[in-house]
């Protein structure tokens, strides 16, 4: 039996706008646990971790609040990386998508000492591949990615032991729609596979989820990190950086199900849910009935189990 182990990240210091900190707790509110159990899933809250608060300063040199983001993903990279360790499947509640650092590269570290081929689903509006000389904001949760593939100050590409943490190949984004200029020609360059809207409404769904699940094996270690804000901001506006053009609903339940149907799914973010935003939690509703989904609920007609 599968154990979920769900990690609290309360903070906003890598974001634009405050309020990401309130949603490990939207999500609990929104019945994730109880949703869960009803899979048979056995689950740990392990609670929120601590860390420092949000100072709410300017960017220094390109990146705003270095230190606290490097704080708070160390800690976060142990929590995640020890949950790994235990045999548990972990699911990060941030939280703005800075984490990600922190949780990814303790997916990374655990998968290089298992021997297992990592893959990376980021669902996202952002490609988050910015650096301090690209960003225009200075705002870390634009950056994660590309800290990951070892672009970056080193208090964040060190975390995990390794650098890079990650190959860029083992990064498939979904949902792109707001990359800024020269993080445009970064992305390019480096190679990121990168199923955006347009290549969406184009194909459909259905072909870039293939594509982007194309491959994997029995020694596929797959981790979903889900920005909230890969959502259409009509059905989720509880995010701070909306951008309209999103997957619609079914789009988005077909995504999770696609993922669902792989079976590999070991690790999961859930990222940028912002409360200050939201309106009566719905937000926070949806991202517990998609992440339903991509533990296998199945409303379609031809669902066997
Ligand atoms: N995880 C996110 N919500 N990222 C938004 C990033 C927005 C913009 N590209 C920036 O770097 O500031
Ligand atoms: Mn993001």
């Amino acid at each position: 039996m599968t154990t979920i182990q769900l990690i609290g990240a309360p903070t906003d210091i890598g974001a634009g706008s405050r309020g990401a900190s309130m949603g490990p707790e939207a999500l609990r509110v929104a019945g994730l646990i109880e949703m869960l159990k009803a899979h048979q899933l056995n689950v740990i809250d392990s609670g929120n971790l601590a860390g420092p608060t949000n100072p709410w300063l300017p960017p220094v040199e390109g990146y705003r609040h270095l230190e606290e983001v490097a704080a708070w993903n160390q800690s976060l990279h142990e929590a995640s990386y020890a949950a790994l360790q235990q045999g548990h499947l972990p699911i990060i509640l941030g939280g703005d998508h800075c984490l990600g650092i922190g949780s990814i590269s303790a997916v990374a570290r655990y998968c290089r000492e298992k021997g297992k081929d990592l893959r990376v689903l980021w669902l996202d509006a952002h490609a988050d591949f910015n650096t301090s000389e690209l960003t225009p904001t200075g705002n870390i949760h634009g950056m994660p990615v590309a800290v990951l593939c070892g672009y970056g100050p080193k208090q964040l590409t060190r975390i995990g032991g390794r650098t890079p943490a990650i190959n860029p190949d083992v990064v498939h984004q979904i949902g792109i729609r707001s990359v800024d200029e020269g993080e445009k020609r970064f992305v390019h360059q480096v190679g990121l596979e990168v199923f955006d809207m347009r290549y969406i409404d184009e194909y459909g769904m259905r072909e870039a989820m293939e594509r982007a699940l194309a491959g994997m094996t029995e020694n596929t270690h797959l981790h979903v990190s889900f920005d909230v804000d890969f959502l259409d901001p009509s059905i989720a506006p509880g995010v701070a950086t909306t951008v309209p053009g999103g997957p619609t609903y079914r789009e988005a339940q077909l995504c999770m199900e696609m993922i669902a149907d792989t079976g590999r799914m070991a690790s999961l973010d859930i990222m940028e849910v912002n409360p200050a935003y939201d309106v009566k939690n719905q937000t926070a509703l949806l991202a517990v009935d998609l992440v339903d989904s991509l533990f296998g609920k199945s409303t379609l007609m031809r669902d066997s189990k």
